[in-house]
């Protein structure tokens, strides 16, 4: 038998708000007993709430199918375990279940048609036509019917398009639309500030392109990523391990492997990964490079742990123990303790995590987080500025996080390297004495063309790149930034 007490307990352990003064006066199981349930009090629902206030002002009619997708289940990818004794097997067995490696997967045929493509409509700059060309272009290949392009059959396609997309848009503002938020609350002022403090500069950081030439075919033989072509939700079965208890592949989403290319890691280069639990990048590192001395970083015990569980179940102890430093400690801290010490350093920031938050019950979003979330921009602008003063002058640092917010990705590049670069801030920050630190920003425009066929692009970003989740293909939200040190 429930009590009062005891249901007061258990719904204000699940944070539903009760509304008390009902409650005082009422008995147990009294039929006129009455609570009032205030809708988004759980940190998920807030996180959906805050999603739908800020993001379609930044994404407007792409919205409904981020949301879309963040809601849905994400798409997972599996990178090979290159010293698993069963990896030979395995890459066959992935082959017959229909996926494809994604690092190697008909790239050239892909940019070929996306070339075509893109001349047949160049008076248009519609991404989404040209994304959904490919895609039709595709899975025509894939089925095995006519890989010669129709051009007459294009052009209709593209006219068709073309109007439906009128009557989808037409559809959307008068139907799909989220609702228009109506509560100016602490969470929506705080949406607002955030949304104003995004303003990119983007004039105060020096570009270049100097990836425009970079072969993306070139990769490594031990680094394999399987995953299912576009539109094709199949599932991987879980891992296995082999006799020597290592796993067979490791699965995560497919947009960590973007960072990881843009860091171009080389043999014998010394590499940190600044904020390195659970560990899917630094996997990723490792497989792509095995040649390297790596260090991992975290501050997280539990998550530490987790770092360790992964890296003992992928490699082998000896090879462990020569190129793997696994250490737990602050990241803040690396710029001032261990100055440009790294040819590569990777810095994959703890963010909101947009696709998270929408299914933990409490996350950043949770009322009581709401000074930490505030402060996450500067915490994040923190641990870029000791990255970049943990790299050696020349190296490259890759910016990395898991949100679609502005304010976390470029914003915090442009501020770092500003602070960089400035004298000013110095004294401020204990770094008396120190010459300010030039940066700039490699492009990775070259990288978001040759991967166009997988992952959505946000078409907007000033210095990095950020694939947008889709349902067709759902990974993401990634965003990362190519930065080199110049002094
Ligand atoms: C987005 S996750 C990293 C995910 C990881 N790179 C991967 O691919 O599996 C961010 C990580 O940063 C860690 N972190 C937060 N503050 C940190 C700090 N000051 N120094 C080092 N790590 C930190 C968190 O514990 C968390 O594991």
């Amino acid at each position: 038998m429930i009590y009062q007490k005891q249901l007061i307990h258990l719904l204000k352990k699940r944070s539903i708000q009760i509304n008390l003064s009902f409650v005082r006066y009422a008995r147990p199981f009294k039929k006129k007993w009455m609570f009032s349930l205030h809708h988004g009090s759980h940190s998920n629902e807030l996180a959906l709430e805050y999603f739908d206030f800020a993001y379609p002002l930044i994404f407007h009619r792409h919205w409904p199918s981020i949301r879309l997708a963040l809601l849905s289940l994400p798409k997972p990818v599996a990178l090979l375990n290159p010293y698993s004794l069963s990896n030979k097997n395995i890459k066959q067995k992935l082959i017959e279940q229909g996926s494809v490696d994604m690092l190697r997967f008909d790239n050239e045929k892909l940019r070929e048609d996306f070339n075509l493509i893109q001349k047949q409509i160049s008076n248009s700059d519609n991404e989404y036509q040209i994304k959904k060309l490919l895609e039709q272009k595709e899975n025509r290949r894939l089925l095995g019917t006519s890989d010669l392009v129709d051009e007459q059959e294009d052009i209709n396609e593209e006219e068709e398009e073309q109007e439906e997309e009128i009557n989808e848009d037409d559809d959307m503002n008068t139907f799909n639309q989220p609702e228009p938020v109506k509560r100016l609350d602490e969470i929506y002022k705080l949406a607002l500030e955030q949304q104003a403090q995004s303003v990119i500069k983007g004039n105060v950081v020096s570009i270049v392109d100097d990836d425009k030439e970079r072969d993306y075919r070139k990769i490594p033989p031990s680094w394999h990523v399987y995953t299912f072509p576009r539109s094709n939700m199949s599932r991987f079965e879980p891992a296995k391990t082999d006799e020597l208890g290592l796993l067979d592949y490791y699965c995560m989403d497919g947009a960590c492997i973007l960072p990881i290319i843009a860091l171009d890691v080389q043999p014998f280069h010394s590499v940190l990964d600044l904020c390195s639990a659970p560990g899917g990048k630094a996997l990723n590192i490792f497989h792509m490079c095995p040649y390297i001395q790596l260090t991992c970083n975290d501050i997280n015990g539990s998550r530490w742990k987790r770092l360790i569980e992964v890296f003992t179940q992928t490699v082998p102890k000896d090879t462990l123990a020569k190129h793997v430093k696994l250490v737990k400690g602050d990241g803040c801290l690396f710029g001032e303790r261990q100055p440009a010490s790294f040819d590569r350093v990777l810095v994959d920031v703890p963010c909101t995590s947009d696709r998270h938050a929408l299914i933990t019950a409490f996350n950043i979003f949770s009322k009581k987080r709401i000074q930490e979330r505030v402060e996450l921009p500067a915490y994040q602008r923190k641990l870029l500025e000791s990255a970049i003063r943990a790299c050696k002058p020349g190296g490259i640092v890759v910016y990395s996080t898991c949100t679609l917010a502005p304010v976390q990705n470029e914003g915090v590049v442009e501020q770092a390297i500003e602070n960089l670069a400035s004298t000013s801030n110095k004294k401020s920050r204990g770094y008396q004495g120190k010459v300010p630190i030039k940066c700039e920003v490699i492009s990775t425009q070259s990288l978001e063309k040759h991967y166009a066929y997988f992952f959505d692009f946000y078409a907007k970003t000033r210095y990095g790149s950020l694939v947008l989740p889709h349902i067709s293909n759902n990974f993401g939200p990634l965003y990362f930034c190519k930065i080199r040190r110049i002094n």
